[in-house]
């Protein structure tokens, strides 16, 4: 098979800290590369290089050649990169929200109509809408969703949006690179095979695929050649017999991981938090008249399928939708869902949209870990006697954050850098430590380990059982990765169409788990 990328001698640097050292790498037509490396390692620097992303060029442009289709080539800007035939599935979409999902994928490339292109010309023609609304359709069915093409993406979650995305570059019929930078870290399981044999797909029909994932085991079962990157370094790679998952994380990581699991325990039914007949009107991911009782000091578990509802309890209880029915933590009623009047009184909830709600992306990574817990809390301020003017105590934020830098290995140049600089990985590890900073009571936490390497989602996956176990911290957590639930979890509450459907002992089979998740009751008894 002919080249259809090679990338020679690839080196670029952000602020004369190098972020990828002289790469070589090639992609041939009609294989699927798969790309691995711990946060950080360089893996969506690599992307934005080849998709010609003006970041690279902001920050001093790279050295190195790169040949797409045996010519050379220098990006300046994505329009060059897709006109060539090169897509991009991003790990932060690139959707606009004020458009419609069809609009969003039709982007470019509308279908006019043929009356009006004769009449005005194609550049003045008439969108045919009828047409883009259906072929949009055809493209998201094919990833097994059933979405309204006229929903603004504004209104989406956060998985519907990847979807969007996605199905915008398998809609592309002039495709001959299509380069994807996490796509599956927001699907479900489902979901994420359905895409892998999508690829499958394309890639048959001669279209190199360059494909980035945290999940080894579907780089394992779709790639036909993968590429180790470990500090901006191209240390290792397999063709496809010997691609073995351990070796991948010991190459990614430089060490072995262990698996964080939390040993099974009795919990006293004593409630903690209670929802009443609680409803979200979150689009795509209602609730609808819940009642749960959440326990003091259980680590509980909520799953669903996609848009059954596992990740609108969090939104709800931030007062980011609507909500009805009652709420009670500690034995009073929350009249008014505000995420700060909860966060002075325990109630921390930390979505699975950090891009959007979590982070302060233009604020020091000092002070993202801080300021929720100096806000609500005051935690960090020098004491002074006017309220209104005190300031960070830096003699207590400094030794907080080195902690939370070494317990979760966030990668940074230092505290004072922008979280806007880190790499996807390492904001979330700031999130969860800015959540943890706040020493709730209770911690409402969705997807935390989304885009995270193997070897920070153990450390996050313990981090909460210690934090449970030493503080005594109830914790609802929200995730799609039932396994990881059925480690950390003492129970776990199966969500379908936005009401706790059953709840299962972790332990329960796994048979169980996927009678729950599609409506069926099975034999095993409630916890
Ligand atoms: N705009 C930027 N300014 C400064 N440094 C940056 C910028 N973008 C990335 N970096 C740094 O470059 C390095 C590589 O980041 P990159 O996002 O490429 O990693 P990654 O392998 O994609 O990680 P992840 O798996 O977390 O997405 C990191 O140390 C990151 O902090």
């Amino acid at each position: 098979m002919e080249n259809i990328l090679q990338i020679s001698h690839l080196n670029k640097s952000y602020n004369g800290i190098p972020a990828l050292k002289n790469v070589n790498l090639s992609v041939r037509a009609g294989e699927i590369h798969g790309l691995v490396g711990a946060n950080g390692s360089g893996k969506t620097t690599l992307m934005n290089i080849l998709f010609g992303q003006p970041v690279i060029h902001e920050t001093g442009g790279y050295q190195g050649e790169i040949a797409f289709a045996g010519r050379r080539i220098e990006f300046k800007n994505c329009s060059q990169a897709i006109s060539c035939g090169i897509g991009m599935v991003h790990q932060e979409f690139a959707l606009i929200p004020d458009l419609t999902v069809a609009e969003n994928i039709k982007l470019g490339r509308e279908h006019t109509l043929a009356f009006t292109d004769r009449l005005l010309g194609r550049q003045f023609s008439y969108i045919d809408n009828r047409h883009d609304r259906a072929s949009s359709l055809q493209a998201l069915r094919k990833l097994g969703i059933e979405l309204d093409p006229d929903i603004k993406i504004m209104d989406l979650s956060i998985n519907l949006k990847q979807f969007v995305e996605i199905a915008r570059e398998i809609d592309r019929t002039d495709l001959r690179l299509l380069i994807l930078d996490e796509p599956t870290a927001v699907l479900s399981q489902d979901n994420s095979w359905m895409l892998l044999e999508i690829l499958r797909e394309m890639s048959g029909r001669g279209i190199g695929i360059l494909f980035i994932s945290h999940r080894l085991e579907e780089i394992q079962a779709v790639c036909d050649r993968v590429s180790v990157l470990r500090d901006g370094e191209l240390v290792a790679r397999y063709e496809k017999n010997h691609i073995h998952i351990n070796q991948l994380a010991r190459d990614m990581i430089g060490h072995s991981v262990i698996k964080a699991a939390a040993g099974k325990r009795k919990i006293e039914a004593r409630p903690l938090i209670t929802f009443r007949k609680f409803s979200v009107a979150m689009p795509g991911e209602e609730i609808k008249n819940l009642d749960l009782n959440v326990y003091e000091g259980e680590i509980i578990g909520l799953t669903s399928l996609p848009g059954h509802g596992k990740l609108a309890l969090g939104y709800g209880m931030m007062g980011l939708y609507p909500v009805a029915g009652e709420v009670w933590f500690n034995n009073e009623r929350i009249v008014r869902m505000d995420a700060m009047d909860n966060i002075v009184k325990g109630i921390y909830a930390l979505p699975d949209d950090r891009q959007g709600l979590g982070i302060l992306a233009d604020q020091s990574l000092e002070n993202n870990i801080v300021f929720t817990a100096n806000q609500a809390k005051n935690m960090f301020s020098r004491s002074s006697l006017f309220p209104f003017l005190s300031m960070l105590d830096h003699r207590r934020t400094v030794p907080h954050v080195e902690k939370m830098v070494q317990d979760f290995d966030i990668k940074c140049a230092s505290f004072k850098q922008k979280v806007r600089e880190l790499s996807g990985g390492n904001q979330q590890k700031v999130c969860i430590a800015r959540a943890l900073t706040a020493e709730p009571r209770l911690l409402f936490v969705a997807e935390p380990t989304r885009g995270v390497d193997i070897s920070a989602r153990e450390k996050i996956l313990s981090m909460l059982i210690e934090i449970n176990r030493t503080r005594n911290m109830t914790i609802v957590f929200a995730s799609s990765e039932l396994d990881e639930l059925q480690r950390v979890c003492d129970r776990i509450a199966v969500m379908v169409q936005g009401k706790i459907f059953k709840i299962l002992s972790p332990d329960s089979p796994e048979v169980d788990f996927a009678l729950a998740l599609s409506g069926e009751t099975g034999m095993d008894d409630d916890v």
